[in-house]
């Protein structure tokens, strides 16, 4: 048993043999209290054979927000419950619905999850709580995703009253056949959308508009039913759910369940020595290198299973996680080797009785450590480990919250390290943890009347029911179906829109993929399909020579063919990566919105990116850069939304930045900011873009724009026009602090430049950035 400061314990000793000075990497700790639990009673309406069945499981006493939260949705509010994981939200969700059915043998119900992992894990819960219950014996929960086989599928249709599904099967197995459902819509009575958080920028507003069209269809049949949000760490909850179901909802957020002492540190590798010492290994343009977060994980990981400490390291990418997994293991071959065998790699991909495989061995402690993907992000029960690696900011603060939610058990201290990549925003944080630890989790962002998005739904919408005068208005959809009408896909009749004859619009959906078509990636050795990719991204990630990692194996694309949507590769685990550098043009096609101060105008404008991949970098997985490839491939044109802004040349010069200086100072200032983004919208630097130049054809001043990487804009660039001042202050703040001389990953090089981050003057983007600030609001 751990005791209460079991966690700045076992950090104290991983710590024992770096530098104190300033060059440790430890550069912050936190420590977060204890938390007592708060009880409730259970409500008189909650079923005896309900509460039986959750007293059995060892749930006596029900924590207080879990009986807020069941109370709303029980007595008819949308209700949306937000607090820490393991916290039991899914008790608050299982009361009405369970309640529910035990009253009324024909009531329906559906639970949506972003992925099919959790779906299963959650069906296997509500299965095990129900099972040998008479008031649950019609009850007959069921999967119906992608995985389910056509019998069972209409099986499910019939029989199940809960069907545990994701928005892309809701969409194009249940919305569209409707009338198959009908029995099962009109007597749905409660909605559970899990996980609420990961509804964010395309697939958000995806996910949104399918949700809608649910709820419509459900009234069309005469019901009404109830939606239950949960998540661990959506900011704003009411109105996040709200935004994604078009209702008022209510937020339960104080959390009342249990926890011990965490103790939070932050980490900064520290950058990486030449052979001699004196001879720094170098990146690109010459700039320092760190030592990998993975590497620094590996380390971890290894210390903290010496140490005895369960712990969990989640790695960003697939292949970093085997890297990670196979250093650890050689760590402990060297000084622990009976413990080589109690680390394994986790990644997605796996099956669900692999899944629990793994949360019976981390939970007995036959493993010890596990390094994992965000595949363990949502949904496993897996808690009340001793410790927690992060390596690499997970790109929100609601995810990292999620990971580090794994550590703790009830009453007992754990620790959670945060170890920062070679990025500017990983930077940023750890040198200002309470961006991240005392900030509330970031506002998903969503944008469902993006006219790319919104179209397709409305096609949908009008094939599932006629659309109405009123239902256009609420889905602020009228000049959009005015277009649909001229392309002859709706006709408008006296009461509303209709399909056009043979219209048949729900395959054409992707409610992942962002929108267009996709590109197969097959393996052309043994035909094999390994993945897909969105064809507006294919360019830049599987050009021929690319390197594409499946599940850990790695190939190299020999062939894209983006006419026939289709890129073959062959399996090789070459010593490098590679990323595209390509060129590109920014047009302005409309201003929504811009405000100015003198000299900046600041502006929220629509435009068309004409981009073209010119070659490729290929670099040793140390960072250093091995050659350039040159490649001949079509441009393509994204129309998009961006923020932008403009500078008057002369304030500039005022400001210290001579003209020869400009086209370094924008460039690096756009990419640091590129890198900052994630802070005040929930987005990673590789959904957007940006572009810099001392003079714009349109607005014939230096401009900057950053644009989201999705055709009609998935709301990133719209929250950087509105938290303008917060992002570039922040921005400025990174890259000052940066403690390289002149660029480097951490603060002003992209790894996605285009131009090889060639110009970057940081001396420089720091006067433009505080230039900024300063005009801003002035
Ligand atoms: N009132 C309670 N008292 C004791 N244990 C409880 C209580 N409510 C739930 N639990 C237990 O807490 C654990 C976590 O519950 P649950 O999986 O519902 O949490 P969650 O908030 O949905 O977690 P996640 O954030 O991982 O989705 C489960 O093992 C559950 O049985």
């Amino acid at each position: 048993m751990q005791h209460a400061t079991y966690g700045s314990e076992l950090l104290g000793r991983t710590l024992a043999g770096t530098p104190s000075d300033e060059t440790s990497p430890l550069t912050h700790m936190a420590v977060i209290p204890t938390r007592t639990a708060q009880f409730d009673e259970w409500p008189e309406w909650v079923h005896p054979q309900v509460r039986e069945a959750f007293v059995e499981r060892g749930v006596r006493t029900p924590w207080r927000h879990q009986i807020a939260a069941a109370n709303h949705a029980r007595e008819g509010r949308h209700v949306c419950v937000c607090t820490g994981t393991a916290s039991g939200k899914s008790l608050a969700y299982q009361l009405p619905i369970l309640t529910t059915f035990a009253e009324d043998p024909n009531a329906t119900a559906l639970y949506l999850s972003p992925t099919k992992a959790l779906g299963s894990d959650q069906l296997r819960a509500t299965a095990q709580l129900i099972t040998g219950r008479s008031a649950f014996a019609h009850l007959q929960p069921c999967a119906y995703d992608g995985d389910t086989d056509s019998e069972l599928r209409q099986w499910a249709r019939q029989h199940s009253r809960w069907i545990f599904t994701n928005p892309d099967m809701l969409h194009v197995g249940i919305c569209s056949s409707h009338p198959k459902w009908r029995q099962f819509f009109s007597k749905l009575k409660y909605i559970v959308v899990d996980e609420c958080h990961h509804y964010r920028g395309v697939f958000g507003s995806h996910t949104a508009l399918v949700l809608q069209r649910t709820l419509r269809i459900a009234r069309r049949y005469g019901a009404d039913p109830v939606v239950i949000g949960a998540s661990a760490t959506v900011s704003n909850p009411a109105q996040a759910l709200s935004r994604l179901i078009g209702e008022d909802v209510v937020a339960v957020t104080d959390d009342t369940s249990p926890h011990g002492e965490r103790t939070v540190a932050m980490w900064e590798p520290g950058f990486l020595e030449g052979s001699g010492g004196e001879d720094p290994t170098t990146g690109e343009n010459g700039a320092p290198v760190r030592r990998a977060a993975g590497a620094e994980a590996a380390r971890l990981l290894a210390d903290f299973v010496i140490e005895g400490a369960r712990t969990l390291c989640f790695v960003r990418s697939r292949r970093g996680v085997e890297v990670t997994a196979v250093k650890a293991k050689q760590l402990l071959a060297e000084s622990a080797p009976e413990l080589v065998d109690r680390v394994a790699a986790y990644r997605a991909g796996y099956l669900a009785d692999d899944r629990r495989k793994l949360e019976r061995a981390l939970s007995d402690g036959e493993l010890l450590g596990v390094a994992t993907t965000n595949a363990l992000e949502l949904g496993v029960d897996i808690s009340g480990l001793d410790a927690v690696v992060v390596a690499g900011y997970p790109g929100t603060v609601a995810s990292f919250w999620q990971q580090a939610g794994r550590a703790g058990r009830r009453g007992e201290g754990s620790l959670v390290v945060m170890i920062a990549r070679d990025d500017p925003l990983d930077t940023y944080l750890v040198h200002h943890p309470e961006a991240l630890l005392e900030r509330p989790v970031e506002a998903t962002v969503t944008d469902p009347t993006n006219p790319y998005v919104l179209g397709p739904h409305l096609l949908c919408a009008a094939t599932e029911f006629p659309i109405t005068p009123d239902e256009a208005e609420a889905w602020h959809a009228v000049g959009v179906i005015d277009e649909l009408v001229v392309d002859g896909q709706l006709k408008r009749r006296k009461a509303g829109w209709y399909p056009a004859p043979g219209l048949d619009p729900h395959g054409d959906i992707d409610i992942r993929g962002g929108i267009g078509g996709q590109v197969l990636i097959v393996d052309a050795t043994t035909s094999r399909l390994l993945g897909t990719v969105d064809s507006s991204r294919a360019k830049t990630s599987v050009f021929p020579g690319a390197v594409y990692l499946h599940q850990g194996e790695s190939f190299v694309v020999d062939e894209l063919d983006l006419d026939d949507g289709l890129a073959l590769a062959h399996p090789e685990e070459p010593d490098w990566t590679t990323s595209p550098r390509e060129v590109s043009d920014v047009v302005i096609d409309r201003v929504v919105e811009q405000r100015s101060f003198g000299p900046l105008t600041v502006a929220f404008v629509e435009v068309t990116v004409t981009s073209q991949v010119v070659g490729f970098l290929r670099k040793a997985l140390s960072g250093e850069i091995l050659d350039q490839v040159a490649l001949d491939l079509p441009e393509e044109s994204l129309p998009t939304r961006a923020v932008m802004y403009t500078l008057e040349p002369d304030t500039m010069v005022d400001a210290g930045i001579t003209p020869d200086k400009f086209p370094g100072a924008l460039h690096a200032a756009e990419h640091a900011a590129i890198g900052m983004l994630g802070l005040v919208a929930t987005c990673d630097r590789w959904d957007i873009g940006g572009l810099s130049t001392d003079v714009h054809p349109q607005t014939a001043l230096p401009t900057v724009f950053v644009y989201d990487g999705f055709p009609g804009g998935a709301g990133f660039a719209e929250r950087g026009y509105h938290a303008f001042a917060d992002w570039i202050s922040a921005t400025d703040v990174a890259v000052s602090s940066c403690a390289c001389d002149f660029g480097c990953p951490s603060c002003v090089q992209s790894p996605k430049c285009g131009n090889g981050n060639e110009p970057l003057d940081k001396e420089h983007a720091i006067k433009l950035l505080r230039l900024l600030g300063r005009l801003y609001g002035s």
